[in-house]
Formats: structure tokens, C-alpha cells, sequence
């Protein structure tokens, strides 16, 4: 076994924010690799991914939950609740606020709500985005969200350019205690190989989908295992399930041209995870209003 330095430090973090305010993004920043899925719509960060930053003085364990909301579905509660539990398991809290919206509602709300399930937990108060505004913009946003709650720090970032991005490591790393490394060198997140494919393919099929569609597709890989007498290749069967038979043509496309391109996408994010050729096969189902079924949720894995 290796020895871990003195004043080693490890533990958990998670990012929170309104929907698309770069938290995704900012874990693949800190941790320096696609793990966490990104997208131009909000809320499809689905499952707790863990993002794992490894430094010669600490292991920093990023997770990252989905984006806190109104709850009007059984999916909305469970997403809900699924941030409040992991709120209250963590040693800091990374409240983004991106540079280019003005502190809101939204954000007050989010704030009220961490007061209340992590009375003890450091907050970071994170602009992010900063590379999309002028830096006197930064100068206002670091005022308006100081009037949001107690901050244990403030630090404006950009993922996109790398400004500051080792700043908040030091300055979340600070804040866990000391410890031994939680997971082994090299590893990057704890998620099954398998949720991580499914979530390539479904941020592959809400590209340029209707601002509608995102809350009623999900993946699910069937199977997954090397092809038979080959070690180069890998199949990987999947099902994209959504509510509705009238989405079938928004996501299968003329003459399944859109699942093809799905296809091709997905297949070349998989290709890079897995280090590996892959077959990809496709299916387009539909599971009926699977966001209220308590059993559906379950088979599709929330
Ligand atoms: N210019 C710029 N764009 C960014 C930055 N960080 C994130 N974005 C963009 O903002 C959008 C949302 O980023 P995400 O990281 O997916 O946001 P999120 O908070 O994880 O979103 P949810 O999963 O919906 O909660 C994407 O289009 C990103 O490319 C940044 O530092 N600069």
C-alpha cells in the first residue's frame, strides 16, 4: 500500500444551481474528463454521477445532482428528494450562479432550501461563466449573490476557459477533512459503466429535440458484452423509451434518419468512454407515462 502524506484530505462535494447554470460542465473542468453530461437544456443530469478529482494532497469526490425544481410529477419528487439527501451527506456545497442571468427567484429559493437541510455544511458561492461577460458584470453578480446567504467563500469561474477552475479546487478541498483517499488512483466516477453509456445515448437523442421532449426520454442498455471471438469490438444494445407515441417520429426522424445520427453521436462519446469499438443497436419504445409510475421508475432505474 502507498503511504497518503500528511494533512491528506478527502471527502464529498456536489455543485447546485438553477437548470443550466454549468455544474455539469464545471465537474468536467475540476475533474479533467467527460464524465458528467452536458447540454444545452436543462435537467438532464438524471442519476448522481461522481466526478473524482485526484491531487497530490487530497481526492475531492464531486456529485453531481440534478437541478432542483417544482415538483409536478412522481419523477419530480424523487429528483427532489435525491438533492436534498445529497446535500445533507456532503462536506461542501458549490452554489453556482452563472455570470450572464441575474440572481433571482429561483436562486433564493434554492438558497432557503440548502438553510435548511445543511445548516452545518460550507456553502462556496460560485459565478459561473465569467468568460461570457465583462469583468465589471463579475463585480455585480459577486455583490448580488453575497445578499443570497452566507457564503463560506466566493469565487467567480469559467469552465470554458479554465479561469479559476484550480482556485475552487483549493478552496473545496479546504473545506473536507482529513483522510485517506476514498477511492483508488485513476478512477474517475463510481457509476456503472452501463448508466454511463445509457446517458451518452440520451444526451445524443435530446440534441435539437423540442424544449418539450427532455423530461419524457429514457435509456436503458439491455446488454452490453464483447462480441464473441472478437476483443476489439463491443455490442451494446439499448431501448430510448419515451411517453408518447406521437414523440416516436420527433426521435426516430424521416425514414429513422434522426436515430441514425442519434446513433453515430452516441456511438463516437461511447467509443472514447469504453476505449473500444462498439456495435450500437437502437430501439425506440414506449413506455406510457412512464414519469408516474412507481414501477416503471424502478425499471428504468430512478
Ligand atoms: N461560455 C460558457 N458556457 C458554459 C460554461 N459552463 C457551462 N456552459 C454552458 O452552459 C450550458 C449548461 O451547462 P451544464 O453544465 O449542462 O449545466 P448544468 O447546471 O449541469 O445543467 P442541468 O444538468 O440542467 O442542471 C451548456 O451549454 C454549457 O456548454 C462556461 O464556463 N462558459
Amino acid at each position: 500500500m502507498t503511504s497518503t502524506p500528511d494533512g491528506f484530505r478527502s471527502g464529498f462535494s456536489c455543485f447546485v444551481g438553477r437548470p443550466n447554470a454549468g455544474k455539469s460542465t464545471l465537474t468536467n473542468a475540476l475533474v479533467g474528463s467527460k464524465v458528467a453530461i452536458t447540454s444545452s437544456k436543462p435537467q438532464t443530469t438524471r442519476h448522481t454521477i461522481r466526478g473524482i478529482v485526484h491531487r497530490p494532497d487530497a481526492q475531492l469526490v464531486i456529485v453531481d445532482t440534478p437541478g432542483l425544481h417544482r415538483p409536478r410529477t412522481l419523477l419530480g419528487q424523487r429528483l427532489n428528494d435525491l438533492v436534498r439527501e445529497t446535500w445533507s451527506e456532503v462536506d461542501v456545497v458549490g452554489f453556482c450562479v452563472p455570470a450572464d442571468q441575474t440572481v433571482g427567484p429561483g436562486d433564493r429559493f434554492i438558497a432557503a432550501e440548502l438553510a435548511k437541510v445543511a445548516k452545518r455544511t460550507p456553502v462556496v458561492g460560485i459565478i459561473t461563466k465569467t468568460d461570457l461577460v465583462p469583468r465589471d458584470r463579475v463585480a455585480e453578480q459577486l455583490l448580488a449573490l453575497q445578499d443570497v446567504m452566507d457564503f463560506a467563500e466566493l469565487v467567480p469561474v469559467s469552465a470554458v476557459d479554465g479561469f479559476q477552475v484550480g482556485l475552487l479546487s483549493d478552496l473545496l478541498v479546504q473545506r473536507l477533512p482529513e483522510g485517506m483517499p476514498l477511492y483508488p488512483e485513476g478512477e474517475l466516477t463510481d457509476e456503472p459503466e452501463a448508466t454511463l453509456v445509457a446517458e451518452l445515448i440520451r444526451e445524443a437523442a435530446l440534441e435539437g429535440v423540442e424544449a418539450e421532449l427532455p423530461h419524457s426520454i429514457a435509456v436503458v442498455v439491455e446488454e452490453m458484452r464483447p462480441r464473441e471471438d472478437r476483443d476489439d469490438l463491443i455490442d451494446v444494445h439499448a431501448n430510448i423509451f419515451i411517453e408518447r407515441p406521437s414523440q416516436k417520429p420527433i426521435v426516430i426522424g424521416r425514414g429513422g434518419e434522426r436515430l441514425r445520427q442519434v446513433g453515430t453521436k452516441a456511438r463516437g462519446h461511447i467509443e472514447r468512454l469504453l476505449g473500444s469499438r462498439i456495435y450500437l443497436d437502437l430501439h425506440v419504445k414506449v413506455a406510457k407515462e412512464w414519469q408516474r409510475d412507481p414501477k416503471q421508475l424502478r425499471r428504468l432505474g430512478f
